[in-house]
């Protein structure tokens, strides 16, 4: 498959890295607002780039007709329009705020464990996320994801960063040395607390998700997400 990157730092690298040893070939890779891209000889496109750059990489390719994988956080107000454009374009697009699998097991987790606790109130739920000092959003597209799992199967009815009001969910989001991802919820009562954690070790499991992810989506159309690739529930 001939891949392009939209984005090479860290994570493109590591893609590459991935996508290399799995035979394809990287035929692209556009770190600014590139105009000399050949749309024609791309299979698909990997977008984890920055978020003030990933909708106008994911509207290019939709309008080139090249499927597109986004794993760049931090610019979904713009989610809801590059769902319309690839239906307009009948293309094909994939965000996800985390393509680990473990990641996006522990989603599957989270959901459960906010079912169980929904008719708990003597439970409050926090959240807390820890990633590397270059970071650039906050809190991480993954607690954000988290907090959006407890908010449909609880009365909770939304997020706040740092502190928050009756029924909203507070997000801590620290920023230490190189960590890659840590991710806790947290139960906490009077009497005890329930906590899940998941904590990546290094960037190859949000690399691997995204390659598995562009080798799944060539030939399909449609928005889908990391449930589809991976057949979860
Ligand atoms: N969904 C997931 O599983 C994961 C998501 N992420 C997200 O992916 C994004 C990238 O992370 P990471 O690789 O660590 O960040 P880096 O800062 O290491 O890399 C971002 C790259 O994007 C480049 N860039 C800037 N503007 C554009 C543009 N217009 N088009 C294409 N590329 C551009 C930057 O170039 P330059 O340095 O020259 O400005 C830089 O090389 C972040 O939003 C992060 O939150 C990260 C890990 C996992
Ligand atoms: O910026 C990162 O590094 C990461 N970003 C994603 C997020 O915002 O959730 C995924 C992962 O935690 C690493």
């Amino acid at each position: 498959m001939n891949i392009a990157l939209f984005g090479y730092g860290k994570m493109g690298k590591m893609i590459e890295k991935i996508a290399l040893k799995r035979n394809h070939d990287i035929v692209a890779k556009i770190d600014l607002d590139a105009t000399d891209i050949n749309f024609s000889e791309i299979d698909v496109a990997i977008d984890f780039s920055m978020p003030n750059a990933a909708y106008g990489n994911i509207k290019n390719c939709l309008e080139h007709n090249v499927p597109i994988i986004s794993g760049t956080t931090g610019w979904l107000q713009d989610y809801q329009k590059a769902v319309a454009l690839c239906e307009k374009n009948n293309g094909a697009f994939i965000y996800a705020s985390n393509f680990s699998l473990g990641v996006n097991l522990f989603f599957e987790l989270n959901s459960y464990l906010a079912k169980l606790m929904a008719p708990q109130d003597q439970y409050r739920v926090a959240m807390e996320e820890i990633h590397h000092t270059q970071k650039l959003d906050a809190p991480s597209g993954t607690a954000i994801t988290l907090a959006e799992g407890v908010i449909e199967n609880t009365n909770y009815t939304k997020w706040k960063l740092d502190s928050a009001g009756n029924m909203e969910i507070p997000i801590t989001a620290k920023r230490i040395g190189d960590t890659p991802g840590t991710h806790t919820v947290t139960y906490e009562s009077e009497v005890d607390s329930i906590e899940i954690k998941h904590t990546a070790h290094n960037r190859e499991g949000f690399a691997l998700g995204a390659v598995i992810a562009a080798e799944w989506i060539v030939g399909k159309t449609g928005v889908f997400t990391m449930k589809d690739v991976l057949n979860l529930s």
